[in-house]
């Protein structure tokens, strides 16, 4: 099978990587175009924009940061809109809301073509590791076709029906997420201002009914206040924002997220846009110590 990928990020570059690796051929895209280099030695082709990709693979993935760069790569000049039409699919798995999706959505099936959104659950090891969970919805034509290809990037996939799902079902994913790590800084910070060893925090957590993979994985680099980017903090919040307006869409009140946002905002105030989500511990942290002065 052969498929085009538009956006070589964290994310992106991992999952065609994989497609490489199990025998796809794959034509890459990046707005930075030198990303696109280590993929082109591991066999990949190259295009130079969006609508070339297009042009030459039937099947075209998109990985991209938020709303304004998953619009701006289809609707763009040399976007994906000038090479679309009937027999060719676009399947965005970008983390975006659902008006953002139905837009392209809409203008794909405008111009012939099909149109699946497939956010994914999974960071960076999973995409490397071909585990990532899919969250599909779209057209099921298109999701029976590419299957193949996801069998490849994800443990598991779901359809999920209409357009607008695959979207709101990683939103809600992502809002208990960010909650959580929020709440597990917190704990952190309590469990080590009240003389207590973190590092026992963690086993006792592990042992009992809130034992999750995540405090496990990030736990022990979040006390030595390392934070590796594997999903970068801006993200998360871009997540809260996104998810904390489809709550008000459909009237569900979310203060525990509401919180968690303002304290990812804090930490995009900070600098702390790049780093690992993760890095709200540093936060918590700052807001405790601001807060004796
Ligand atoms: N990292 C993670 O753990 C996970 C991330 N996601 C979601 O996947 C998506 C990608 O995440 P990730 O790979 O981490 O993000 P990165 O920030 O690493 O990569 C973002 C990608 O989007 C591109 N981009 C940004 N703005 C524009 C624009 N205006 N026009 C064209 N391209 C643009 C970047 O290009 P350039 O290189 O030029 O900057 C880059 O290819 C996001 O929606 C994220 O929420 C989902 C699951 C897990
Ligand atoms: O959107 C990012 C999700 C990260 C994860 O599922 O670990």
């Amino acid at each position: 099978m052969e498929v085009g990928f538009l956006g070589l990020g964290i994310m992106g570059k991992a999952m065609a990587v994989n497609l490489l690796r199990n025998g796809f051929k794959v034509t890459v895209w990046n707005r930075t175009l030198s990303r696109c280099e280590e993929l082109v030695e591991q066999g990949a082709s190259m295009g130079s924009t969006p609508a070339e990709v297009v042009k030459k693979c039937k099947y075209i993935i998109a990985m991209l940061s938020d709303p304004p760069a998953a619009l701006s790569v289809v609707f763009g000049k040399d976007g994906v809109l000038e090479q679309m039409c009937t027999g060719k699919g676009y399947i965005d798995m970008s983390t975006v809301d659902t008006v953002t999706s139905t837009k392209i959505s809409e203008a794909i099936i405008e111009k012939g073509g099909r149109f699946l959104e497939a956010p994914v659950s999974g960071s960076k090891k999973p995409a490397e590791d071909g585990q990532l969970i899919i969250l599909a919805a779209g057209d099921k034509s298109l999701y029976d076709e590419v299957m193949p290809s996801f069998d490849v990037m994800g443990k598991k996939a779901f359809f999920l029906g209409e357009v607008g799902n695959g979207a709101k079902m990683k939103l809600v994913v992502n809002m208990i997420m960010g909650s959580m790590i929020t709440a597990f800084s917190e704990g952190l910070a309590l469990a080590d201002k009240s003389g207590l060893s973190q590092t026992t925090l963690l086993d006792v957590l592990e042992l009992g009914a809130i034992a999750n993979p995540m405090f496990k994985l990030k736990g022990p680099a979040m006390i030595q206040e390392k934070f590796p980017t594997a999903f970068p903090l801006k993200h998360q919040q871009k997540d809260m924002r996104l998810a904390l307006a489809l709550g008000d869409e459909v009237e569900v009140s979310m203060p525990v997220a509401a919180a968690a946002n303002e304290a990812f905002k804090k930490g995009i105030s900070l600098g702390l846009s790049d780093q690992d989500f993760s890095a709200v511990y540093q936060v918590v942290k700052e807001s405790s110590a601001a807060s004796k002065v």
